[in-house]
């Protein structure tokens, strides 16, 4: 009677696993499909491969049940092979497989079986990293993420979380994100047409629809805010100027001077000293200054003529504004994005570029601009210098260095057009505040239940 109902239910389960895996393979996109039948494959070969590959332990003490049921007479059991489980998951990029370690297989063997894997499961590039005690993770990536070009449509929606900026992909397809709660500075270089200023739309896009986050511009390239790249982007930006320096220079002491009023007030209003501590608000919101062409405002001027002498003056006081706002203007939310095609010193003063902790670089002609926008121990991973990136396969390719981490990573950053960057900041322009005034109302606000506030001038 229960083996006449096994066989339909049976049945029926395999039914239904082959209509839900038909149906996601259908739904794929092209990468995916690919990958789930790489996936099979890499399941179906393992057992053999991990042989192959001296990933597998011999076990010579006979197992419970064995030793239970064995014969006095009966010929001591073979030895096992135990192979290591695993679990495959495909995406766009190739396989993630989870697998177990054995005794004498551990994280160092399935490393030193990477490039092995590699041509097994047909992969550019194979990686192994822990992945808890007694697990690790292998990634296979079947094409080069780095070469393969990506487009990123924004939502329109605000972020989750408004401390992570997603900058891209890795090598191994794994997203790259910087915590914008440590970072008070950020650096961009490279040569014309690498990139940067897709990244920068990418930044406003993710970003604009936060009512919690405003953004001012000083762009050198350009006279007006109705030229150059942020011509429509300036509908979300509370503030905005070109290659005037005294211009500039206003701006810049605008805010230092919301810097300074911002520390002054910020225990009193948001009863902690870090606005990371509770995040960013439409009332407090974060404040992101870019300085495109970042150069123009910081150049040297060298001459006694008293034009040349009040230039000069002016791109010092800048230089120092600027360093005011990198060097204290994180725990009050502000966050400076210096971009340049160089960061060598003459472009961005070194007590600046020092003390932004995310450097990233596009291609680059030179060693020594590479080592101005990532350091000098860029010399020593010549693989993931900026200069080998000036093939047009990696126009969209950042390197990064983080400060506290040895070595760089290598970032696909994502295609975002123009139009859409204008479309993004057309829709959200209503969010668009002056911080200044944000902290006035805050500031007037009867709800504030702590003692007055020194005053203070403006
Ligand atoms: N992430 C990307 N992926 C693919 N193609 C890209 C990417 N970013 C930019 N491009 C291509 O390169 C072109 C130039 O990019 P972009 O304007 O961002 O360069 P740039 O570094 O800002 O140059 P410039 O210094 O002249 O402003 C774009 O029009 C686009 O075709």
């Amino acid at each position: 009677m229960e083996a006449s109902y096994a066989l339909p239910i049976t049945t029926a389960l395999i039914g239904v696993w082959l209509v839900w895996t038909v149906g996601r393979y259908v739904r794929a996109d092209k990468g995916t499909r690919v990958s789930m039948r790489q996936a099979v494959r890499v399941r179906w070969g393992w057992v053999r491969l991990a042989r192959m590959a001296g990933l597998t332990v011999t076990d010579k003490t006979p197992s419970l049940l064995t030793q239970i049921t064995a014969q006095k007479d009966s010929p001591p059991p073979a030895p096992r092979i135990l192979t290591p489980k695993i679990k495959v998951k495909p995406d766009q990029y190739g396989v993630i497989v989870q697998a177990r370690t054995l005794p004498q297989v551990g994280l160092e063997e399935y490393q030193k079986s990477a490039r092995f894997l590699a041509d097994a499961w047909r992969c550019t590039r194979v990686s192994v990293l822990p992945n808890g005690p007694g697990r690790v993770e292998i990634r296979g990536v079947r094409s080069d993420p780095l070469t393969t070009p990506t487009t990123h449509r924004p939502t329109g929606f605000p972020p989750v979380d408004l401390t992570r900026w997603e900058l891209g992909i890795d090598e191994y397809a794994a997203k790259v994100c910087v915590s914008l709660a440590n970072v008070p500075g950020v650096t961009v270089a490279g040569v014309p047409g690498a990139g940067k200023t897709s990244t920068v739309n990418k930044f406003v896009c993710d970003f604009a629809p936060s009512p919690s986050v405003q953004i001012v511009t000083a762009d050198g390239k350009v006279s007006r805010a109705s030229e150059g790249d942020y011509a429509d982007l300036v509908k979300r930006m509370f503030a905005f100027c070109g290659d005037d320096l005294d211009e500039a220079n206003a701006l810049f002491k605008r805010l230092v001077e919301l810097r300074k009023r911002r520390s002054a007030t910020i225990r009193d209003v948001l009863g902690v000293k870090n606005m990371w501590h509770v995040g960013p608000s439409p009332q407090w919101p974060l404040t992101v200054l870019i300085i495109d062409e970042a150069h123009t405002y910081f150049r040297e001027y060298k001459g006694s003529d008293a034009t040349t002498k009040l230039l000069a003056a002016l791109t010092a006081e800048n230089a120092r504004l600027v360093e005011d706002l990198v060097k204290k203007g994180r725990s009050v939310g502000i966050l400076v994005i210096l971009i340049s095609q160089k960061t060598t010193g003459d472009a961005i003063p070194t007590f600046i570029r020092d003390v932004c902790p995310i450097g990233l670089s596009f291609a680059q002609k030179t060693v020594e601009a590479a080592v101005a926008a990532l350091g000098d121990d860029i010399r020593n991973w010549p693989d993931a210098s900026p200069v080998t990136l000036q093939d047009p396969a990696y126009v969209g390719v950042a390197v990064m260095a983080m400060q506290g981490r040895p070595g760089y990573a290598r970032i696909r950053t994502p295609y975002v057009s123009d139009a859409d960057a204008a479309r993004v900041a057309e829709a959200t322009s209503h969010l668009t505040a002056d911080p200044d005034l944000c902290l006035d109302d805050l500031l007037a606000s009867p709800g504030r239940t702590t003692a007055p506030l020194p005053s203070l001038t403006k």
